[in-house]
């Protein structure tokens, strides 16, 4: 096991390559499905959609804990992402789906006296080797929050911003189209391009963050409750342009939505938080499965409750 302490800004510059991994599957937790009491719900997972396979993982993480201070958050979360899918993580509040989340891009890094303990592999590389350059691994695992936020600069200029910072000076103006086209929104802004990001709705708003996420051409996206400031309309058009990324991108969200997760996810990991023998409560993975097997016939009684609306 690996233990780590990180604070911003203490890693040296690396451009090492990425391995591919070719491991055994591995995955779902507990009974056989047939055993399993079913819920009753359904769910409207998207049938033009390959079955989730965990054959090609981007991250493994092995008993990840991560503690503020003297406090651990999160206690042992061991899950497998596989590529190009969407996987969801739900669960109560404080239950420390934001604290997994920041772990996969590093984001974790920024807040002083964080610790990270435990395991997470990137193609099979150690995202928290002292050797691994933290901004490169934000450049391929790109993050949209929770509340939109453009910068106070032109459409134009908040997409070109990443690409430029990585010192792309030719072919900005293919790269803006391209990435605004992505993300479901060039044809309601490729006439006021120079206008100011702030002047757009809340749901276009987020999709320009989507689309400055993927103008520096990651290779996973991380949500944290990417919907949970917009309207139902704008949350669907969100949800629809997360089917398209995921025949490119590989995306891990956090949600408060079961529908939502129910409705767009591939994988669902259901979190929850423990009070140990001291009293102290810590974030726990109690299941991680195919999201129809999670929403229909979940393994654990506490996910049955959860998503059956008796608990949380
Ligand atoms: N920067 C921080 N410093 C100290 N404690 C923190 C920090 N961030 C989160 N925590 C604590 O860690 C635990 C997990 O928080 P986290 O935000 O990851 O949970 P969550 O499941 O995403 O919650 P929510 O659904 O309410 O957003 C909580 O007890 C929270 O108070």
């Amino acid at each position: 096991m690996t233990e780590t302490t990180r604070s911003a800004g203490t890693q040296a510059a690396n451009n090492q390559p990425v391995a591919s991994v070719t491991g055994p599957a591995t995955g779902g937790t507990g009974a056989p499905r047939s055993d399993r009491p079913s819920t009753g719900r359904t769910v409207h997972r998207d049938a033009r959609r390959e079955a989730p396979d965990l054959s090609d993982p981007v991250f493994e993480l092995a008993d990840l804990s991560v503690s503020y201070g003297g406090y651990q958050a999160v206690r042992d979360v061991t899950m497998t992402i596989g590529r190009r899918q969407i996987t969801a993580m739900i669960g109560p509040s404080g239950c420390g789906k934001s604290t997994v989340l920041r772990c996969f891009n590093r984001m974790n890094d920024l807040i002083p006296g964080t610790r990270v303990t435990g395991k997470i592999a990137y193609h099979g590389q150690d995202l928290y080797a002292d050797d691994v350059d933290p901004i490169e691994v934000r450049r391929r695992i790109g993050m949209v929050f929770q509340k939109p936020n453009p910068f106070p600069k032109s459409i134009y200029d908040n997409i070109a911003y990443g690409p430029r910072v990585n010192g792309v000076r030719k072919g900005l103006d293919d790269i803006v189209e391209e990435a605004l086209t992505g993300a479901a929104l060039w044809d309601e802004v490729k006439d006021k391009l120079k206008d100011s990001a702030l002047a757009l709705s809340g749901g276009q708003q987020q999709r320009l963050c989507i689309a400055r996420t993927i103008a520096v051409k990651p290779e996973v996206i991380l949500m944290d409750e990417p919907c949970s400031a917009l309207d139902p309309i704008a949350t669907a058009k969100i949800e629809d342009l997360m089917h398209q990324l995921a025949a490119t991108y590989t995306i891990v969200i956090v949600t408060h939505n079961m529908q939502q997760a129910a409705r767009i996810s591939d994988r669902t990991a259901f979190l929850t938080a423990d009070v140990d023998e001291a009293g102290e409560r810590h974030g726990r993975l109690v299941e991680y499965d195919e999201t129809t097997t999670i929403f229909t016939t979940p393994a654990d009684k506490r996910t049955e409750a959860y998503i059956t609306g008796r608990f949380g």
